[in-house]
């Protein structure tokens, strides 16, 4: 059946196998991303967002891990195409970018030379005019004095101009879909916010569709369009950015935004308590063990079934289930998103030399 996503993932399983049994780093998962939106896939670190995301173009390493379920990226099903056919949609079709710039740089090669081979790998263009798309990237990412700068190294460029490079090289093959693996946990605030204008403003000029995973819901309010927040393994709760800020359902994700400072946090710390073994998944629901509103129906069965609460988000939680008062959970005493979200009053791609 086709379907109109451009990326749709369904009863996605992850699992490792380790000294001390099967892992499941990610339970039955299923999100989509459409064109032109940007989907954050939040939660603790440990709930299985990178293992979710690299499980969808097959970079999880198998054996030892084993990924089951369906990946359709444009009705096609990444995880059941031949090798040579998935190398060309991951280089091509759907980009990643990563936490740490500095590991997924080559040191003896200049910057220029690095986006210019990777141009080379997808596209069959001459030396010069390689040269010349590369340097348009560049300046596109907002390297100040693109031209200029093509044959420095990266030691000569900072955190965030590094982070710029990586972007450029993710958009050689003008991916439809760019993933985004915490891209900007790395850098200090100002650069971080610089780099998420950058990455909005690149989505619409590419007119991608991106995957964004972070674990700092601050981060998600500036970008996101739509959220999947996972815990241990599962989706908790999803949808719209300001739903999930507004009226938050699931009591794990009321927790995540009361750590946030801006939402009147005060559990600054974190959540109390720690992520279940993976090796071995408490019954019923995964947050049922650090849920203050947790009884004796949550703690058998299964992960519930996720239940529409208002158009577009639904919940996994015992309490909105049938013949249960959802009031006991719902918490109505969060600020909506505020204001446009701007960082610091910059506007359009920013040249900073951060
Ligand atoms: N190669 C591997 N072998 C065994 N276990 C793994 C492997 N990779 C990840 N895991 C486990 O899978 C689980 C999910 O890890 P994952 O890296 O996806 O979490 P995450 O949500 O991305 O966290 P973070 O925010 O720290 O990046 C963890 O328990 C982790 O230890
Ligand atoms: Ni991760």
């Amino acid at each position: 059946m086709p379907s109109d996503h451009l990326l749709e993932v369904e009863d996605l399983t992850t699992t490792f196998g380790t000294d001390e049994g099967t892992l499941t780093a990610v339970d039955g998962v299923d999100f989509d991303v459409d064109t032109g939106e940007t989907v954050c896939i939040v939660g603790e670190s440990g709930s299985g967002k990178t293992v979710a995301t690299e499980s969808i173009t097959r970079l999880i390493k198998t054996p030892p891990g084993q990924i089951e379920g369906t990946v359709r990226y444009k009705g096609r099903d990444l995880l059941t195409m031949p090798e040579p056919e998935l190398r060309n949609v991951r280089g091509n079709e759907i980009a990643h970018i990563f936490q740490n710039p500095q590991e997924a740089m080559n040191h003896c090669y200049s910057v220029g030379w690095q986006i210019t081979e990777a141009l080379q790998i997808h596209q069959d263009v001459s030396d010069e005019e390689a040269r010349a798309k590369a340097v348009d990237l560049m300046d596109r990412v907002g390297i100040a004095n693109a031209s200029a700068r093509f044959d420095d190294y990266p030691h000569e460029f900072s955190g965030g101009q590094k982070q710029r490079v990586m972007i450029a090289m993710a958009l050689v093959g003008d991916p439809d879909l760019l993933i985004a693996d915490e891209p900007t946990t790395a850098l200090d605030v100002t650069v971080q916010a610089q780099i998420l204008r950058l990455l909005d403003d690149l989505q619409e000029e590419f007119d991608m569709g991106v995957l964004f995973v972070t674990h700092d819901l601050g981060v998600v309010a500036e970008i996101a369009d739509r959220i999947v927040v996972m815990y241990a393994g599962k989706v908790m709760e999803r949808g719209g950015v300001l739903d999930i800020f507004d009226h938050p359902a699931h009591p794990y994700t009321q927790q995540l935004l009361e750590c946030l400072p801006e939402f009147g946090g005060t559990t600054a710390g974190g959540i109390p308590g720690t992520l279940p073994d993976p090796h071995d998944s408490p019954d019923g629901c995964r947050f049922a063990p650090r849920c203050g509103y947790a009884e004796e129906a949550c703690r058998t069965g299964e992960q519930p079934d996720e239940i529409e609460v208002s158009p577009g988000q639904r919940v996994s939680c015992v309490h909105y289930g049938p013949g249960m008062d959802p009031s006991v959970v719902r918490n109505d005493n969060f600020e909506p998103v505020g204001g446009d979200g701007a960082a610091d009053g910059e506007s359009g791609v920013s040249r900073a030399d951060d």
